[in-house]
Protein backbone atom coordinates (compact mmCIF):
# COMPACT_ATOMS: atom_id res chain seq x y z
CA UNK A 1 0.00 0.00 0.00
CA UNK A 2 2.92 2.81 0.50
CA UNK A 3 3.10 2.86 -3.58
CA UNK A 4 0.16 4.86 -3.05
CA UNK A 5 1.64 7.41 -0.36
CA UNK A 6 4.38 7.34 -2.27
CA UNK A 7 2.53 8.32 -5.84
CA UNK A 8 0.47 11.19 -3.52
CA UNK A 9 2.74 13.81 -5.69
CA UNK A 10 0.43 12.53 -8.86
CA UNK A 11 -3.13 11.69 -7.21
CA UNK A 12 -3.04 15.40 -5.56
CA UNK A 13 -2.17 16.90 -8.80
CA UNK A 14 -4.77 14.86 -10.84
CA UNK A 15 -7.48 14.81 -7.20
CA UNK A 16 -10.07 15.77 -9.37
CA UNK A 17 -10.42 13.03 -11.99
CA UNK A 18 -9.73 10.64 -9.01
CA UNK A 19 -12.17 11.99 -6.94
CA UNK A 20 -15.09 11.60 -9.96
CA UNK A 21 -13.65 8.05 -10.77
CA UNK A 22 -14.21 7.09 -7.49
CA UNK A 23 -17.88 8.55 -6.80
CA UNK A 24 -18.29 7.27 -10.45
CA UNK A 25 -17.76 3.75 -8.39
CA UNK A 26 -19.33 4.36 -5.68
CA UNK A 27 -22.32 5.23 -7.47
CA UNK A 28 -22.02 1.62 -9.64
CA UNK A 29 -21.94 -0.20 -6.24
CA UNK A 30 -24.87 1.51 -5.37
CA UNK A 31 -26.91 0.22 -8.79
CA UNK A 32 -25.05 -3.42 -7.94
CA UNK A 33 -27.17 -3.70 -4.66
CA UNK A 34 -30.72 -2.28 -6.30
CA UNK A 35 -31.19 -6.27 -8.04
CA UNK A 36 -30.28 -8.94 -5.41
CA UNK A 37 -32.60 -6.86 -3.64
CA UNK A 38 -35.14 -6.95 -5.88
CA UNK A 39 -34.48 -10.51 -6.71
CA UNK A 40 -35.26 -10.94 -2.68
CA UNK A 41 -38.61 -8.67 -3.09
CA UNK A 42 -39.91 -10.45 -6.43
CA UNK A 43 -39.15 -14.03 -4.23
CA UNK A 44 -41.15 -13.11 -1.35
CA UNK A 45 -43.83 -12.31 -3.32
CA UNK A 46 -43.47 -15.63 -4.88
CA UNK A 47 -43.70 -17.22 -1.83
CA UNK A 48 -46.69 -15.18 -0.39
CA UNK A 49 -48.15 -15.18 -3.91
CA UNK A 50 -48.71 -11.56 -3.67
CA UNK A 51 -47.03 -11.14 -7.14
CA UNK A 52 -48.61 -9.43 -9.99
CA UNK A 53 -48.15 -8.15 -13.30
CA UNK A 54 -47.96 -4.62 -12.47
CA UNK A 55 -45.25 -5.28 -9.83
CA UNK A 56 -43.35 -7.47 -11.67
CA UNK A 57 -43.24 -4.39 -14.35
CA UNK A 58 -42.21 -2.29 -12.10
CA UNK A 59 -39.67 -3.89 -10.71
CA UNK A 60 -38.19 -5.05 -14.21
CA UNK A 61 -37.82 -1.33 -15.34
CA UNK A 62 -36.22 -0.35 -12.22
CA UNK A 63 -33.64 -2.99 -12.83
CA UNK A 64 -33.18 -1.80 -16.56
CA UNK A 65 -32.82 1.92 -15.53
CA UNK A 66 -29.96 0.56 -12.77
CA UNK A 67 -28.80 -1.31 -16.21
CA UNK A 68 -28.36 1.87 -18.03
CA UNK A 69 -26.99 3.99 -15.35
CA UNK A 70 -24.21 1.59 -14.31
CA UNK A 71 -23.34 1.49 -18.31
CA UNK A 72 -23.07 5.34 -18.05
CA UNK A 73 -21.04 5.41 -14.76
CA UNK A 74 -18.44 2.52 -15.59
CA UNK A 75 -17.34 4.66 -18.83
CA UNK A 76 -16.97 8.03 -16.62
CA UNK A 77 -14.71 6.08 -14.00
CA UNK A 78 -12.71 4.52 -17.17
CA UNK A 79 -12.14 7.45 -18.52
CA UNK A 80 -10.68 9.10 -15.24
CA UNK A 81 -9.23 6.87 -13.85
CA UNK A 82 -7.38 4.83 -16.43
CA UNK A 83 -7.12 7.94 -18.26
CA UNK A 84 -5.39 9.27 -15.62
CA UNK A 85 -3.34 7.05 -15.33
CA UNK A 86 -1.83 7.27 -18.97
CA UNK A 87 -0.90 10.72 -17.61
CA UNK A 88 1.38 9.04 -14.99
CA UNK A 89 2.86 7.40 -17.60
CA UNK A 90 3.71 10.42 -20.25
CA UNK A 91 4.92 12.51 -16.95
CA UNK A 92 6.92 9.75 -15.63
CA UNK A 93 8.39 8.97 -18.63
CA UNK A 94 9.27 12.42 -20.01
CA UNK A 95 11.02 13.01 -16.93
CA UNK A 96 13.11 9.72 -17.34
CA UNK A 97 14.06 10.79 -20.91
CA UNK A 98 14.86 14.55 -19.47
CA UNK A 99 17.18 12.63 -16.65
CA UNK A 100 18.91 10.98 -19.68
CA UNK A 101 19.17 13.72 -21.39
CA UNK A 102 21.09 15.51 -18.30
CA UNK A 103 23.27 12.67 -17.12
CA UNK A 104 26.90 12.68 -17.74
CA UNK A 105 30.00 10.04 -19.11
CA UNK A 106 30.05 8.51 -15.81
CA UNK A 107 26.27 7.89 -15.31
CA UNK A 108 26.04 5.92 -18.78
CA UNK A 109 29.52 3.63 -18.22
CA UNK A 110 27.20 3.09 -14.67
CA UNK A 111 24.23 1.91 -16.21
CA UNK A 112 23.68 -0.73 -19.15
CA UNK A 113 21.64 0.81 -21.76
CA UNK A 114 19.55 -2.49 -21.80
CA UNK A 115 19.19 -1.34 -17.85
CA UNK A 116 17.81 2.24 -19.06
CA UNK A 117 15.69 0.81 -21.97
CA UNK A 118 13.43 -1.67 -19.21
CA UNK A 119 13.04 1.42 -16.83
CA UNK A 120 11.41 3.42 -19.52
CA UNK A 121 9.17 0.61 -20.63
CA UNK A 122 8.67 -2.29 -18.00
CA UNK A 123 8.92 -0.55 -14.83
CA UNK A 124 6.56 2.60 -16.33
CA UNK A 125 3.85 0.29 -17.03
CA UNK A 126 4.52 -1.20 -14.28
CA UNK A 127 3.74 2.15 -12.43
CA UNK A 128 1.01 3.35 -14.62
CA UNK A 129 -0.76 -0.26 -13.32
CA UNK A 130 -0.88 1.22 -9.71
CA UNK A 131 -2.36 4.46 -10.87
CA UNK A 132 -4.97 2.82 -13.45
CA UNK A 133 -5.95 -1.11 -12.18
CA UNK A 134 -4.48 -0.41 -8.85
CA UNK A 135 -6.63 2.60 -8.09
CA UNK A 136 -9.20 0.64 -9.46
CA UNK A 137 -9.04 -2.48 -8.19
CA UNK A 138 -8.81 -0.92 -4.69
CA UNK A 139 -11.45 0.96 -4.69
CA UNK A 140 -14.17 -1.13 -6.73
CA UNK A 141 -13.14 -3.96 -3.89
CA UNK A 142 -13.47 -1.23 -0.50
CA UNK A 143 -16.67 0.03 -2.39
CA UNK A 144 -18.17 -3.27 -3.41
CA UNK A 145 -17.35 -5.44 -0.45
CA UNK A 146 -18.16 -2.48 2.16
CA UNK A 147 -21.75 -1.71 0.65
CA UNK A 148 -22.34 -5.57 0.14
CA UNK A 149 -21.58 -5.88 3.63
CA UNK A 150 -23.54 -3.10 4.18
CA UNK A 151 -26.58 -4.04 2.31
CA UNK A 152 -26.41 -7.43 3.82
CA UNK A 153 -26.36 -6.22 7.35
CA UNK A 154 -28.87 -3.72 6.43
CA UNK A 155 -31.29 -5.66 4.43
CA UNK A 156 -31.08 -9.09 6.22
CA UNK A 157 -28.82 -9.27 9.76
CA UNK A 158 -26.18 -7.89 11.37
CA UNK A 159 -25.52 -10.75 13.01
CA UNK A 160 -25.13 -13.18 10.40
CA UNK A 161 -23.13 -11.03 8.50
CA UNK A 162 -20.56 -11.14 11.16
CA UNK A 163 -20.14 -13.95 11.13
CA UNK A 164 -20.05 -14.52 7.68
CA UNK A 165 -16.66 -12.10 7.02
CA UNK A 166 -15.21 -13.53 9.82
CA UNK A 167 -12.85 -15.78 7.83
CA UNK A 168 -11.85 -12.83 5.79
CA UNK A 169 -9.22 -11.83 8.65
CA UNK A 170 -7.97 -14.51 7.13
CA UNK A 171 -7.18 -12.99 3.93
CA UNK A 172 -5.55 -9.56 5.56
CA UNK A 173 -2.89 -11.89 7.58
CA UNK A 174 -1.92 -13.66 3.90
CA UNK A 175 -1.49 -10.27 2.27
CA UNK A 176 0.49 -9.13 4.59
CA UNK A 177 2.91 -11.93 4.81
CA UNK A 178 3.23 -12.33 1.27
CA UNK A 179 3.25 -8.81 0.37
CA UNK A 180 7.09 -8.32 1.23
CA UNK A 181 7.69 -11.73 -0.10
CA UNK A 182 6.43 -10.56 -3.95
CA UNK A 183 8.31 -7.14 -3.71
CA UNK A 184 11.03 -8.79 -3.48
CA UNK A 185 10.67 -11.49 -6.20
CA UNK A 186 9.15 -8.97 -8.48
CA UNK A 187 12.48 -6.67 -7.90
CA UNK A 188 14.64 -9.96 -8.88
CA UNK A 189 12.05 -10.25 -11.63
CA UNK A 190 12.43 -6.84 -13.48
CA UNK A 191 16.29 -7.08 -12.74
CA UNK A 192 16.51 -10.30 -14.91
CA UNK A 193 14.53 -8.68 -17.39
CA UNK A 194 17.07 -5.51 -17.51
CA UNK A 195 19.85 -8.11 -18.36
CA UNK A 196 17.67 -9.62 -20.91
CA UNK A 197 17.18 -5.76 -22.49
CA UNK A 198 21.05 -5.70 -22.17
CA UNK A 199 21.77 -8.84 -23.68
CA UNK A 200 19.51 -7.94 -26.90
CA UNK A 201 21.05 -4.91 -27.10
CA UNK A 202 24.10 -6.41 -27.04
CA UNK A 203 24.06 -8.70 -29.05
CA UNK A 204 22.01 -7.08 -32.05
CA UNK A 205 24.93 -3.99 -31.61
CA UNK A 206 27.57 -6.53 -31.97
CA UNK A 207 25.91 -9.66 -34.73
CA UNK A 208 28.77 -8.41 -37.33
CA UNK A 209 31.09 -9.33 -34.44
CA UNK A 210 29.58 -12.31 -33.41
CA UNK A 211 28.91 -13.75 -37.03
CA UNK A 212 32.93 -12.81 -37.65
CA UNK A 213 34.19 -15.00 -34.67
CA UNK A 214 31.59 -17.31 -35.02
CA UNK A 215 30.15 -16.92 -31.50
CA UNK A 216 26.22 -16.72 -32.30
CA UNK A 217 26.03 -20.41 -30.24
CA UNK A 218 27.82 -19.35 -27.44
CA UNK A 219 25.96 -16.32 -27.92
CA UNK A 220 22.82 -18.30 -27.62
CA UNK A 221 23.58 -20.32 -24.69
CA UNK A 222 24.26 -17.22 -23.04
CA UNK A 223 21.01 -15.61 -24.28
CA UNK A 224 19.21 -18.84 -23.14
CA UNK A 225 20.97 -18.42 -19.72
CA UNK A 226 19.68 -14.73 -18.92
CA UNK A 227 16.26 -16.20 -20.24
CA UNK A 228 16.28 -19.14 -17.66
CA UNK A 229 17.08 -16.91 -14.85
CA UNK A 230 14.21 -14.01 -15.71
CA UNK A 231 11.93 -17.24 -15.93
CA UNK A 232 12.98 -18.58 -12.72
CA UNK A 233 12.05 -14.81 -11.32
CA UNK A 234 9.25 -14.83 -12.88
CA UNK A 235 8.06 -18.31 -11.69
CA UNK A 236 8.85 -17.46 -8.02
CA UNK A 237 6.26 -13.90 -8.25
CA UNK A 238 3.53 -16.00 -9.59
CA UNK A 239 3.71 -18.92 -7.50
CA UNK A 240 3.71 -16.46 -4.12
CA UNK A 241 0.90 -14.91 -6.20
CA UNK A 242 -1.14 -18.08 -7.13
CA UNK A 243 -1.16 -18.51 -3.33
CA UNK A 244 -3.87 -15.74 -3.04
CA UNK A 245 -6.12 -17.22 -5.41
CA UNK A 246 -6.88 -20.95 -3.96
CA UNK A 247 -6.99 -19.32 -0.34
CA UNK A 248 -9.77 -17.14 -1.30
CA UNK A 249 -11.79 -20.20 -2.59
CA UNK A 250 -11.18 -21.63 0.84
CA UNK A 251 -12.04 -18.59 3.14
CA UNK A 252 -15.37 -17.81 0.59
CA UNK A 253 -16.57 -21.37 0.87
CA UNK A 254 -16.18 -21.49 4.90
CA UNK A 255 -17.91 -18.31 4.76
CA UNK A 256 -20.83 -19.83 2.53
CA UNK A 257 -21.33 -22.97 4.88
CA UNK A 258 -21.51 -20.46 7.91
CA UNK A 259 -24.08 -18.57 6.08
CA UNK A 260 -26.40 -21.75 4.82
CA UNK A 261 -25.73 -23.34 8.55
CA UNK A 262 -26.69 -19.46 10.38
CA UNK A 263 -28.84 -18.23 7.75
CA UNK A 264 -30.85 -22.15 7.11
CA UNK A 265 -31.56 -21.77 11.47
CA UNK A 266 -32.54 -18.24 11.48
CA UNK A 267 -35.33 -18.85 8.69
CA UNK A 268 -36.48 -22.27 10.69
CA UNK A 269 -36.26 -19.63 13.69
CA UNK A 270 -38.85 -16.89 11.15
CA UNK A 271 -35.79 -14.67 12.53
CA UNK A 272 -35.52 -13.74 8.78
CA UNK A 273 -37.44 -14.98 5.64
CA UNK A 274 -36.39 -17.26 2.61
CA UNK A 275 -36.42 -14.27 -0.06
CA UNK A 276 -33.90 -12.58 2.69
CA UNK A 277 -31.59 -15.64 2.91
CA UNK A 278 -32.04 -15.67 -1.32
CA UNK A 279 -30.71 -12.27 -0.68
CA UNK A 280 -27.76 -12.65 1.79
CA UNK A 281 -26.58 -15.29 -0.89
CA UNK A 282 -26.73 -13.12 -3.76
CA UNK A 283 -24.66 -10.49 -1.87
CA UNK A 284 -22.45 -13.19 -0.82
CA UNK A 285 -21.81 -14.15 -4.42
CA UNK A 286 -20.97 -10.16 -5.62
CA UNK A 287 -18.40 -9.90 -2.13
CA UNK A 288 -16.34 -12.95 -3.97
CA UNK A 289 -15.01 -10.60 -6.90
CA UNK A 290 -13.56 -7.77 -4.51
CA UNK A 291 -12.03 -11.18 -2.54
CA UNK A 292 -10.18 -12.53 -5.64
CA UNK A 293 -9.32 -9.02 -6.82
CA UNK A 294 -7.14 -8.50 -3.57
CA UNK A 295 -4.83 -11.09 -4.53
CA UNK A 296 -4.62 -9.59 -8.12
CA UNK A 297 -4.64 -5.73 -5.98
CA UNK A 298 -1.24 -7.16 -4.30
CA UNK A 299 0.14 -8.35 -7.09
CA UNK A 300 -0.40 -4.64 -8.97
CA UNK A 301 1.28 -3.14 -5.85
CA UNK A 302 4.22 -4.96 -4.75
CA UNK A 303 5.37 -4.50 -9.10
CA UNK A 304 4.37 -1.21 -9.18
CA UNK A 305 6.26 -0.70 -5.79
CA UNK A 306 8.94 -2.50 -6.61
CA UNK A 307 9.60 -0.87 -10.58
CA UNK A 308 8.84 2.37 -8.91
CA UNK A 309 11.82 1.72 -6.44
CA UNK A 310 13.58 1.21 -9.38
CA UNK A 311 12.71 4.54 -11.44
CA UNK A 312 13.88 6.49 -7.99
CA UNK A 313 16.90 5.46 -8.21
CA UNK A 314 17.82 5.94 -11.17
CA UNK A 315 16.20 9.65 -10.90
CA UNK A 316 18.33 9.92 -8.39
CA UNK A 317 21.68 9.42 -10.07
CA UNK A 318 23.47 12.99 -9.92
CA UNK A 319 25.58 14.19 -12.69
CA UNK A 320 29.02 14.96 -11.65
CA UNK A 321 28.74 18.41 -13.57
CA UNK A 322 29.25 21.46 -12.03
CA UNK A 323 26.11 23.80 -11.31
CA UNK A 324 28.13 27.08 -12.26
CA UNK A 325 28.30 29.17 -9.02
CA UNK A 326 28.74 32.63 -10.43
CA UNK A 327 27.02 32.09 -14.17
CA UNK A 328 29.15 33.58 -16.50
CA UNK A 329 26.44 35.49 -19.63
CA UNK A 330 28.78 35.69 -22.44
CA UNK A 331 29.35 33.31 -25.35
CA UNK A 332 32.49 31.62 -24.34
CA UNK A 333 34.85 32.89 -26.69
CA UNK A 334 38.31 34.22 -27.03
CA UNK A 335 41.88 32.48 -26.20
CA UNK A 336 41.66 29.06 -25.10
CA UNK A 337 44.15 28.41 -21.44
CA UNK A 338 44.28 24.71 -20.67
CA UNK A 339 46.14 23.87 -17.51
CA UNK A 340 45.83 20.82 -16.01
CA UNK A 341 47.60 20.13 -12.80
CA UNK A 342 46.46 15.89 -12.35
CA UNK A 343 42.96 14.38 -13.70
CA UNK A 344 41.86 10.99 -13.35
CA UNK A 345 38.85 8.89 -14.19
CA UNK A 346 36.31 9.03 -11.64
CA UNK A 347 36.43 5.14 -11.53
CA UNK A 348 39.96 4.64 -11.72
CA UNK A 349 42.55 5.88 -9.32
CA UNK A 350 45.12 5.90 -12.20
CA UNK A 351 46.62 9.63 -13.06
CA UNK A 352 45.15 10.45 -16.78
CA UNK A 353 46.65 13.41 -16.99
CA UNK A 354 49.89 15.06 -15.43
CA UNK A 355 50.81 18.70 -15.72
CA UNK A 356 49.56 19.16 -19.35
CA UNK A 357 49.20 22.72 -20.24
CA UNK A 358 48.78 24.84 -23.33
CA UNK A 359 47.16 28.07 -24.38
CA UNK A 360 45.62 28.19 -28.04
CA UNK A 361 44.47 31.74 -29.35
CA UNK A 362 41.54 32.46 -31.20
CA UNK A 363 41.73 31.68 -34.72
CA UNK A 364 44.94 28.52 -34.06
CA UNK A 365 45.02 25.02 -35.23
CA UNK A 366 46.23 22.62 -32.85
CA UNK A 367 47.41 19.34 -33.33
CA UNK A 368 47.41 16.39 -30.63
CA UNK A 369 49.45 13.15 -31.43
CA UNK A 370 51.06 10.53 -29.46
CA UNK A 371 50.92 6.69 -28.74
CA UNK A 372 47.76 4.55 -28.08
CA UNK A 373 46.50 5.23 -24.92
CA UNK A 374 48.80 8.70 -24.41
CA UNK A 375 46.06 10.90 -23.86
CA UNK A 376 44.54 12.31 -26.72
CA UNK A 377 41.24 11.55 -26.08
CA UNK A 378 40.85 12.45 -22.55
CA UNK A 379 42.32 16.35 -23.35
CA UNK A 380 39.52 16.81 -25.55
CA UNK A 381 36.88 14.77 -23.04
CA UNK A 382 38.37 17.63 -20.35
CA UNK A 383 37.11 20.53 -23.14
CA UNK A 384 34.12 18.55 -23.98
CA UNK A 385 33.19 18.76 -20.02
CA UNK A 386 32.36 15.14 -19.97
CA UNK A 387 34.28 15.62 -16.41
CA UNK A 388 34.07 18.51 -14.55
CA UNK A 389 36.07 17.35 -11.42
CA UNK A 390 40.13 17.72 -11.68
CA UNK A 391 42.72 19.91 -10.24
CA UNK A 392 43.68 22.72 -12.61
CA UNK A 393 41.46 24.88 -14.72
CA UNK A 394 40.49 25.21 -17.97
CA UNK A 395 39.46 28.79 -19.80
CA UNK A 396 37.92 30.40 -22.81
CA UNK A 397 38.22 34.32 -22.74
CA UNK A 398 39.47 33.98 -19.18
CA UNK A 399 36.28 32.45 -17.59
CA UNK A 400 36.47 28.89 -16.18
CA UNK A 401 34.54 26.33 -18.99
CA UNK A 402 32.67 25.18 -15.59
CA UNK A 403 31.05 28.80 -15.11
CA UNK A 404 29.61 28.79 -18.16
CA UNK A 405 25.90 26.86 -18.63
CA UNK A 406 26.73 23.81 -20.21
CA UNK A 407 24.66 24.08 -23.35
CA UNK A 408 25.81 27.55 -24.10
CA UNK A 409 29.33 26.29 -23.86
CA UNK A 410 28.65 23.38 -25.85
CA UNK A 411 27.12 25.51 -28.30
CA UNK A 412 30.14 27.38 -29.29
CA UNK A 413 32.02 23.35 -30.01
CA UNK A 414 31.86 21.38 -33.05
CA UNK A 415 32.55 18.17 -32.42
CA UNK A 416 33.80 15.31 -34.27
CA UNK A 417 33.92 11.74 -32.52
CA UNK A 418 36.10 9.25 -32.90
CA UNK A 419 33.59 6.69 -33.67
CA UNK A 420 30.49 8.55 -35.60
CA UNK A 421 26.60 8.20 -35.15
CA UNK A 422 24.05 8.32 -38.28
CA UNK A 423 20.65 9.21 -36.93
CA UNK A 424 18.18 7.29 -38.98
CA UNK A 425 16.87 9.71 -41.23
CA UNK A 426 18.15 12.00 -44.41
CA UNK A 427 21.47 13.25 -45.17
CA UNK A 428 20.47 16.45 -45.03
CA UNK A 429 19.16 16.21 -41.39
CA UNK A 430 21.89 14.40 -40.50
CA UNK A 431 23.98 17.16 -41.81
CA UNK A 432 21.81 19.84 -39.86
CA UNK A 433 21.11 17.71 -36.98
CA UNK A 434 22.56 20.57 -34.65
CA UNK A 435 20.29 23.32 -36.82
CA UNK A 436 17.58 22.08 -38.42
CA UNK A 437 16.50 26.15 -39.68
CA UNK A 438 20.15 25.62 -42.00
CA UNK A 439 19.39 26.76 -45.49
CA UNK A 440 19.86 24.23 -48.07
CA UNK A 441 23.15 26.26 -48.90
CA UNK A 442 24.55 25.88 -45.81
CA UNK A 443 24.41 22.31 -45.55
CA UNK A 444 25.71 22.01 -49.39
CA UNK A 445 28.08 24.61 -48.44
CA UNK A 446 29.73 22.40 -45.00
CA UNK A 447 29.20 19.09 -47.40
CA UNK A 448 31.69 20.60 -49.95
CA UNK A 449 34.15 21.37 -46.67
CA UNK A 450 33.50 18.08 -45.54
CA UNK A 451 34.56 16.77 -49.71
CA UNK A 452 31.53 15.02 -49.40
CA UNK A 453 29.36 16.92 -51.74
CA UNK A 454 30.66 14.70 -54.67
CA UNK A 455 29.41 11.25 -52.88
CA UNK A 456 25.88 12.81 -52.39
CA UNK A 457 25.61 13.88 -55.34
CA UNK A 458 26.37 10.53 -56.64
CA UNK A 459 23.51 9.20 -54.70
CA UNK A 460 20.13 8.35 -56.60
CA UNK A 461 18.44 10.48 -53.60
CA UNK A 462 21.17 12.83 -53.38
CA UNK A 463 20.45 14.92 -49.77
CA UNK A 464 17.50 13.27 -49.42
CA UNK A 465 18.73 9.71 -49.25
CA UNK A 466 18.28 7.52 -45.88
CA UNK A 467 20.70 6.80 -43.73
CA UNK A 468 20.92 5.20 -40.14
CA UNK A 469 19.55 1.64 -38.90
CA UNK A 470 16.73 2.03 -41.64
CA UNK A 471 18.69 3.43 -44.57
CA UNK A 472 21.72 2.67 -46.96
CA UNK A 473 25.20 2.06 -45.61
CA UNK A 474 27.70 4.59 -45.91
CA UNK A 475 31.51 3.59 -46.13
CA UNK A 476 33.45 4.52 -42.96
CA UNK A 477 34.76 7.51 -44.74
CA UNK A 478 31.71 8.91 -45.43
CA UNK A 479 30.77 8.62 -42.10
CA UNK A 480 33.33 10.49 -41.33
CA UNK A 481 32.74 13.24 -43.25
CA UNK A 482 29.19 13.57 -42.39
CA UNK A 483 30.32 13.73 -38.65
CA UNK A 484 32.57 16.50 -40.35
CA UNK A 485 29.40 18.38 -41.99
CA UNK A 486 27.49 18.35 -38.81
CA UNK A 487 29.91 19.81 -37.28
CA UNK A 488 31.01 22.34 -39.10
CA UNK A 489 27.57 23.82 -40.19
CA UNK A 490 27.38 25.86 -37.20
CA UNK A 491 30.70 27.21 -37.86
CA UNK A 492 31.23 26.93 -34.28
CA UNK A 493 34.18 29.00 -32.30
CA UNK A 494 35.59 26.08 -31.35
CA UNK A 495 36.49 22.49 -33.88
CA UNK A 496 37.17 19.67 -32.51
CA UNK A 497 38.32 16.68 -34.68
CA UNK A 498 39.11 13.43 -32.50
CA UNK A 499 41.18 10.91 -34.77
CA UNK A 500 38.42 11.98 -37.22
CA UNK A 501 39.99 11.64 -40.58
CA UNK A 502 41.60 8.08 -39.69
CA UNK A 503 38.87 6.35 -42.71
CA UNK A 504 39.43 8.89 -45.22
CA UNK A 505 42.93 9.11 -48.29
CA UNK A 506 45.53 11.56 -47.97
CA UNK A 507 44.28 13.04 -51.04
CA UNK A 508 40.68 13.58 -49.13
CA UNK A 509 42.10 14.52 -45.98
CA UNK A 510 44.36 17.88 -47.63
CA UNK A 511 40.97 19.12 -49.25
CA UNK A 512 39.00 18.78 -45.53
CA UNK A 513 41.39 20.37 -44.31
CA UNK A 514 42.35 23.78 -46.60
CA UNK A 515 38.51 23.71 -46.78
CA UNK A 516 38.52 24.17 -43.07
CA UNK A 517 41.24 26.31 -42.89
CA UNK A 518 39.53 28.70 -45.63
CA UNK A 519 36.15 28.91 -44.11
CA UNK A 520 37.40 29.12 -40.47
CA UNK A 521 40.10 31.74 -40.43
CA UNK A 522 38.21 33.14 -36.94
CA UNK A 523 37.69 29.71 -35.94
CA UNK A 524 40.16 27.89 -33.49
CA UNK A 525 40.43 24.45 -34.38
CA UNK A 526 41.51 21.14 -32.41
CA UNK A 527 42.92 17.91 -34.18
CA UNK A 528 43.82 14.52 -32.33
CA UNK A 529 45.35 12.22 -34.91
CA UNK A 530 46.77 8.93 -35.32
CA UNK A 531 48.10 10.13 -38.47
CA UNK A 532 51.16 12.90 -38.18
CA UNK A 533 50.06 14.27 -41.73
CA UNK A 534 46.92 15.59 -40.18
CA UNK A 535 48.38 18.00 -38.11
CA UNK A 536 51.10 19.17 -39.94
CA UNK A 537 49.94 22.63 -40.69
CA UNK A 538 49.11 23.07 -37.65
CA UNK A 539 50.04 26.48 -35.53
CA UNK A 540 51.32 24.20 -32.68
CA UNK A 541 51.38 20.21 -32.18
CA UNK A 542 51.29 18.66 -28.51
CA UNK A 543 52.90 15.26 -28.56
CA UNK A 544 51.12 13.40 -25.33
CA UNK A 545 52.52 10.31 -24.14
CA UNK A 546 51.37 8.29 -20.54
CA UNK A 547 49.31 11.61 -19.93
CA UNK A 548 52.07 14.04 -20.14
CA UNK A 549 53.54 16.44 -22.33
CA UNK A 550 55.99 15.07 -24.35
CA UNK A 551 56.94 17.81 -27.08
CA UNK A 552 55.05 20.75 -27.92
CA UNK A 553 56.01 23.10 -31.31
CA UNK A 554 55.66 23.61 -34.77
CA UNK A 555 56.35 20.63 -37.32
CA UNK A 556 59.04 22.27 -38.36
CA UNK A 557 60.63 22.71 -35.04
CA UNK A 558 58.94 18.86 -33.91
CA UNK A 559 61.57 16.86 -36.37
CA UNK A 560 64.67 19.25 -35.71
CA UNK A 561 63.60 17.45 -32.19
CA UNK A 562 64.15 14.22 -33.44
CA UNK A 563 62.36 12.72 -31.09
CA UNK A 564 59.55 10.91 -30.82
CA UNK A 565 57.52 13.05 -33.66
CA UNK A 566 60.25 13.27 -35.97
CA UNK A 567 60.75 8.81 -35.79
CA UNK A 568 57.22 8.58 -36.41
CA UNK A 569 56.71 11.05 -39.37
CA UNK A 570 59.78 9.37 -41.33
CA UNK A 571 58.16 5.78 -40.09
CA UNK A 572 54.62 7.04 -41.50
CA UNK A 573 56.18 8.83 -44.49
CA UNK A 574 57.86 5.42 -45.67
CA UNK A 575 54.89 3.45 -45.29
CA UNK A 576 52.76 6.19 -47.14
CA UNK A 577 54.87 6.30 -50.04
CA UNK A 578 55.13 2.35 -50.26
CA UNK A 579 51.29 1.87 -50.45
CA UNK A 580 51.26 4.55 -52.66
CA UNK A 581 54.28 2.30 -54.98
CA UNK A 582 52.02 -0.61 -54.28
CA UNK A 583 48.90 1.26 -55.13
CA UNK A 584 50.44 2.19 -58.33
CA UNK A 585 51.85 -1.04 -59.55
CA UNK A 586 48.26 -2.58 -58.18
N1 LIG B 1 36.49 6.30 -19.43
C1 LIG B 1 37.66 5.92 -18.95
N2 LIG B 1 37.80 5.43 -17.72
C2 LIG B 1 38.99 5.06 -17.23
N3 LIG B 1 40.15 5.17 -17.91
C3 LIG B 1 40.10 5.65 -19.17
C4 LIG B 1 38.86 6.05 -19.75
N4 LIG B 1 39.11 6.49 -21.01
C5 LIG B 1 40.44 6.38 -21.17
N5 LIG B 1 41.03 5.87 -20.09
C6 LIG B 1 42.47 5.64 -19.89
O1 LIG B 1 43.15 6.89 -20.00
C7 LIG B 1 44.37 6.75 -20.71
C8 LIG B 1 44.40 7.72 -21.93
O2 LIG B 1 43.40 7.28 -22.85
P1 LIG B 1 42.99 8.15 -24.11
O3 LIG B 1 41.79 7.52 -24.68
O4 LIG B 1 42.94 9.57 -23.73
O5 LIG B 1 44.23 7.91 -25.07
P2 LIG B 1 44.39 8.29 -26.60
O6 LIG B 1 45.70 8.96 -26.70
O7 LIG B 1 43.23 9.04 -27.10
O8 LIG B 1 44.43 6.84 -27.24
P3 LIG B 1 44.01 6.36 -28.74
O9 LIG B 1 44.99 6.99 -29.68
O10 LIG B 1 44.19 4.87 -28.66
O11 LIG B 1 42.62 6.79 -28.95
C9 LIG B 1 44.46 5.29 -21.12
O12 LIG B 1 45.29 4.64 -20.17
C10 LIG B 1 43.05 4.77 -20.99
O13 LIG B 1 43.02 3.43 -20.61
Amino acid sequence: MGIFSRLSWFFKHRWRQYSFGVLALLLVAACNVVPPRIVGVVVDAVSKKTLTINFLIMNLGLLLLVAILGYFLRFLWQKMIFGSSYVLERDLRNRLFHHFMKMDTTFYKKWRTGDLMAHATNDIDAVREVAGPGVLTLADSLITGLSMIFAMGMFVDWKLTLYAILPLILLAVMANVLGNKIHDAFMKSQAAFSSINNKTQESVVGIKVLKALGQEQQDEADFDKYVTENIKANKKSYRLDAMFDPLTSIIMGISYVITIILGGLAVIHSQITIGELVSFITYMAELTWPMFAIGSLFNILERGSASYDRITELLGEKSSLVTPRHEVKTTPNGPLDFEMKKFHYPDDKAIALNNVSFVLKEGQTMGIVGPTGGGKSTIISLLMRDFDHYNGQITVGNHDIRDFKLDDYLDTIGYVPQTNFLFSTDIRDNIRFANIDATEEQVIAAAHIADLDNDIDDMPEGYDTQVGQLGVSLSGGQKQRLSIARAVLSDPELLILDDSLSAVDSKTERNIEQRIAENRSNGTTIIAASRLSSVEHADQILVVDHGTIIEHGTHQELLANKNWYYDTFNLQAKNAELEGRLNSHG
